[in-house]
């Protein structure tokens, strides 16, 4: 639970009961054979149980589990069970009940203790324990943890931190698999390895002689890609078809829209079509080029931020989360490239709220003097007078729209060095262009006089260093369902960023080129797409 807490998604914006079952339905229809309910917190939503027991009915659905944090499950799990919960995660990083205040920012740490033994009550089997293990905070209890196996049959499942939303997630927190492998060998070098389903998340282990088990879920050292076979639903409806991807689809939208099945299998079908065979950039950042040794400093703290954490999955699942939605977080990722190269790789996304949007930029420039002439009926944005006027598009059919910008920055040779080693005075040159694009693209409406406001779902803004032309490369996307598209929240995007860095070098060198503000691609929209060659 970060200090600041987390804002609630409105209710009218969650899926209800209803809508829930209705795609439950449809999902085990189509072969999904095993739904988790996760989160946020499932058991306080007030139809956990009526959910349960509605998804007991559907017939080829073989396991219904949730992932809680426990506090409410002592009281809610005999209710649970009865309806037909077969399988249950319980999430415990602590065994000190201080600490447990800590990091949950609430006392609690015995009524989670309750609940796993009420579990082991009523016959699970295993009782999953999910324990998160940060460094400088519980890694010093994983003994403890893996001891709990002696007697009780629980399935401790180490889990490697993996950077979510404003976690703060920072590469020396990270407690890879292999090293809590050998602490835990230390103590019990007879460790025995289980073998474990194909699409497993977690590496199962055993010390002999013990009632439960040990497992690893190695999400960032060894990713389980290739196996998985997980789709997700939000709180609010968004199909994802990667815990770590961005893209996301409201079937909630389209449910309510009035959507035939036909179509919100087609919705569906197209999005699987999507999910790629490994997860986002970032993790394949870090299984790329691992440092040899995570723990000295001579790999920069990855500070990643900006992944939009909703929801978890599954085999054959469908996982439903109470979302939570963090807004827009900074910084990323710094990595070393090649011998001595050293590039900063900045990626970031906001979510916004915001309502409607912009109009297409190649239908507003005034007639030129020369060359064709333009009459105002084919103009969009003049009225019939010839005097600027917003374009109505009230009646144009929402789809969703994708747009793409770039720029590059010429910086100069000395002005280059100082962003790249990250020295200006003023500060981190790249982290505060990067926001500046992400906060243009919020606000382009009010700095393009005729364009809409837009919902923009995704902003994501990246910067490169080009050390050749001692340049920075910015490109910027926008991404939001809509009538109207997002290029020039993307064009602004980029030359605010373009125009931030030259804010923050100008006290080095004035001798700053910005240029090749353009747009790179745009999709969605009713005229057809658009892609620079
Ligand atoms: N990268 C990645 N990690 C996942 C995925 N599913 C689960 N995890 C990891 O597994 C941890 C525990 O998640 P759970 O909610 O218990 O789900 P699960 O591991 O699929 O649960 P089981 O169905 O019992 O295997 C999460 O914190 C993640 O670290 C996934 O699809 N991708
Ligand atoms: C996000 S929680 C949601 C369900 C429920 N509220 C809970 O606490 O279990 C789902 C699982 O993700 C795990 N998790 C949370 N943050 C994580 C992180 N940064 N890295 C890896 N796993 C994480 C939790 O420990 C939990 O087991
Ligand atoms: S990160 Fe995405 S592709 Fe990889 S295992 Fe998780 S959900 Fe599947």
């Amino acid at each position: 639970m970060p200090e600041e807490g987390v804002p609630l998604t409105p209710k009218v914006n969650l899926l209800t009961t209803e809508e829930i079952l209705t795609l439950a339905r449809l999902f085990v229809k189509e072969g999904i054979d095993k739904i988790r309910l996760t989160g946020g917190e499932p058991l306080i939503r007030p139809d956990v149980v009526d959910i349960v027991a509605q998804l007991q009915q559907l017939e080829g659905l073989r396991t219904i589990g949730v992932t809680t944090n426990g506090i409410n499950l002592a009281r809610l799990l005999p209710q649970l069970q009865k309806a037909g919960l077969s399988a249950i995660n319980i999430s415990l990083d602590t065994l000190v009940p201080a600490k447990f205040e800590f990091i949950v920012r609430r006392k609690g740490f015995h009524k989670v203790m309750e609940g796993i033994h009420k579990a082991i009550e009523l016959g699970y089997n295993p009782v999953k324990v999910n324990c998160v293990v940060m460094r400088g905070l519980n890694e010093d209890e994983l003994l403890d943890f893996a001891a709990l196996t002696k007697g009780l049959p629980l399935d401790v499942r180490f889990i490697e931190y993996m950077p979510f939303d404003g976690n703060k997630w920072n590469f020396k927190k990270m407690v890879s698999y292999k090293e809590m492998l050998d602490t835990i060998r230390q103590q019990w070098p007879e460790l025995e390895k289980l073998p474990e389903e194909e699409s497993s998340t977690a590496k199962a282990f055993k010390i002999p002689g013990f009632q439960g088990q040990i497992s690893f879920i190695t999400s960032m050292s060894e990713h389980f890609c290739g196996t998985c076979n997980r789709l997700r639903i939000t709180a609010d409806g968004n199909l994802k078809v990667c815990l770590f991807g961005n893209s996301e689809v409201s079937l909630r939208d389209h449910l309510r829209a009035g959507a035939s099945e036909q179509e919100l299998l087609r919705i569906i079908g197209a999005a699987v079509g999507r999910k790629k065979r490994q997860h986002a950039e970032l993790f394949l950042m870090f299984h790329d080029s691992p440092p040899a040794n995570p723990s000295i400093s001579s790999w920069d703290p990855l500070d990643v931020q900006g992944l939009r954490p909703k929801m978890s999955f599954s085999s054959q699942m469908v996982t439903l989360w109470k979302g939570y939605r963090v807004p827009q977080t900074p910084p990323l990722a710094q990595q070393r490239l090649g011998s001595g190269c050293f590039q900063r790789h900045y990626t970031s996304h906001a979510d916004s709220d915001a309502n409607s949007k912009c109009l297409s930029p190649g239908s507003w420039a005034p007639a030129a003097p020369s060359g064709p002439q333009l009459t105002s009926e084919q103009l969009t944005h003049v009225d019939s007078e010839g005097r600027a006027a917003m374009v109505d598009v009230g009646r144009k059919p929402d789809t969703e729209r994708v747009a793409v910008a770039s720029a590059v920055v010429l910086l100069g040779p000395v002005a280059f060095k100082l962003v790249q080693q990250n020295q200006l005075k003023k500060g981190d040159a790249l982290v505060v262009a990067q926001l500046a694009g992400i906060q243009a693209a919020k606000v382009t409406s009010q700095l393009i006089p005729l364009c809409h406001h837009v919902a923009l779902s995704h902003v994501q803004v990246q910067l490169e260093l080009d050390s050749t032309r001692h340049a920075v490369r910015i490109q910027a996307s926008c991404r939001a369902r809509g009538p109207t598209g997002v290029e020039m929240e993307a064009l602004a995007s980029a030359a605010v960023a373009s125009l931030t860095l030259y804010d923050m070098c100008k006290a080095v060198s004035r001798d700053i080129v910005l240029e090749e503000i353009k747009l790179i691609s745009k999709t969605g929209g009713q005229r057809g797409d658009f892609h620079r060659a």
